[in-house]
């Protein structure tokens, strides 16, 4: 009997950085070839685009969690990817893993890979792998169920965004991660021997879902979670929309609590790739020219209680605003100080 690949989940709420511990995976040549699932919650992926190194191993699933509508799907896209990596031969995975939504409970797969007898024969579970955001996790577990099962799984957990200013303490983040689950590692990605090989090193014999109690059957999201994609055609007016953005999250960071995607913009030819985080927007990045494919921007929204219609509305009344002539500065600071009021 062949070696049975291990799979590792990558869980963790949204924003906390799954995307980018797994890219740092992909370009390190020297962890082996490792075949990917990325699950997206939205209609419209972007993380597998963003995914450029691994675009021979990668399968996409989009448009649910795995925990509930996608779970079938996750299974055959860990068929295909092993029983296209056994066909090609010669360059046999040495991993696979799987990207789950920001608001996926792992357990359910976890429990698959017991019960699916294909699955037992040719997968065994690597280690579930929690990406927690030193800005916004403690935030996170305190406000989102999602958040606390995700902790509660894994066997290790990684702490991402200690380099940022509004980090928490890394006292008050171990405590919090100590509560929930008391024996999983708890790595920092920015200490300088933090070792990408030993958090994905697959060991025999792992025993994740140790602190969880929590069954796969109980999983459940709050009623509230909405993904839409805002397309947006032509060059946006960047300085208007970044100004706009801040704003926006800085009022409704709790209810918007995602967003991310690519805009064509008057300042740039690349399209940059946004992402915003809770209260947060992170630093865009121009997407590389031969990853662009030339589609019209968009962003992906994923809210708790906040509708397409009103974003797309603030977002259309403060475009038109700053075009007003003259209106340019002192409009814009009057709406950026209006929407952060409403906070
Ligand atoms: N400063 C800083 N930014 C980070 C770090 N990790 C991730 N980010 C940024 O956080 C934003 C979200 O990161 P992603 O890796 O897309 O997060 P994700 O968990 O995959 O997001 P979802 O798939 O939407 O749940 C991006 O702008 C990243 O560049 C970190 O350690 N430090």
């Amino acid at each position: 009997m062949t070696e049975r690949l291990p799979l590792f989940i990558i869980t963790g709420f949204l924003g906390s950085g799954k995307t980018t511990l797994l890219q740092q995976l992909l370009r390190k040549p020297s962890t082996g070839t490792t075949g990917v699932v990325v699950n997206e919650f939205g209609e419209v992926g972007l993380d597998h685009r963003l995914l450029v190194h691994a675009k021979e191993h990668l399968e996409l699933v989009e448009g649910g969690c795995i925990c509930c509508a996608r779970r079938q799907d996750i299974g055959e896209a860990i068929h295909d990817l092993v029983r296209r990596a056994q066909r090609e031969g010669g360059n046999p995975l040495a991993r696979a893993v799987i990207e789950t939504t920001g608001l996926a409970d792992p357990s359910p797969v976890v429990s698959a890979l017991g019960r699916d007898p294909w699955m037992r024969a040719h997968v065994r579970l690597g280690r579930v792998i929690c990406v927690l955001d030193a800005v916004n996790g403690l935030a996170s577990i305190a406000a989102h169920g999602e958040a606390l099962r995700q902790l509660a799984v894994a066997d290790t957990v990684v702490v991402t965004k200690m380099d940022m200013g509004r980090a928490a303490e890394w006292g008050d983040l171990v405590s919090a991660v100590r509560s929930v689950t008391p024996d999983a590692r708890i790595l920092d990605a920015h200490a300088p021997d933090f070792d990408l090989e030993q958090v994905f090193a697959a060991e025999d014999g792992v025993t994740p879902l140790h602190g969880s109690g929590f069954r796969a059957e109980d999983t459940t999201h709050a009623a509230n979670w909405t993904s839409f994609v805002m397309h947006r055609d032509g060059a946006l007016d960047w300085p208007a929309f970044t100004l706009w953005l801040s704003a926006l999250l800085h009022a409704h960071g709790s209810r918007i609590v995602r967003v991310k995607g690519l805009l064509r913009t008057t300042t740039s030819p690349a399209p940059l790739v946004i992402h915003g985080v809770q209260h947060v927007v992170h630093p865009p990045r121009h997407l590389r020219p031969e990853d662009d494919d030339g589609q019209p921007g968009y962003l992906v929204f994923i809210t708790n209680g906040i509708g397409r219609r009103e974003i797309e509305e603030s977002l259309d009344r403060f475009l038109d605003r700053v075009r007003h002539p003259g209106a340019r500065i002192i409009g814009t600071a009057a709406v950026v100080a209006r929407e952060r009021a409403k906070a």
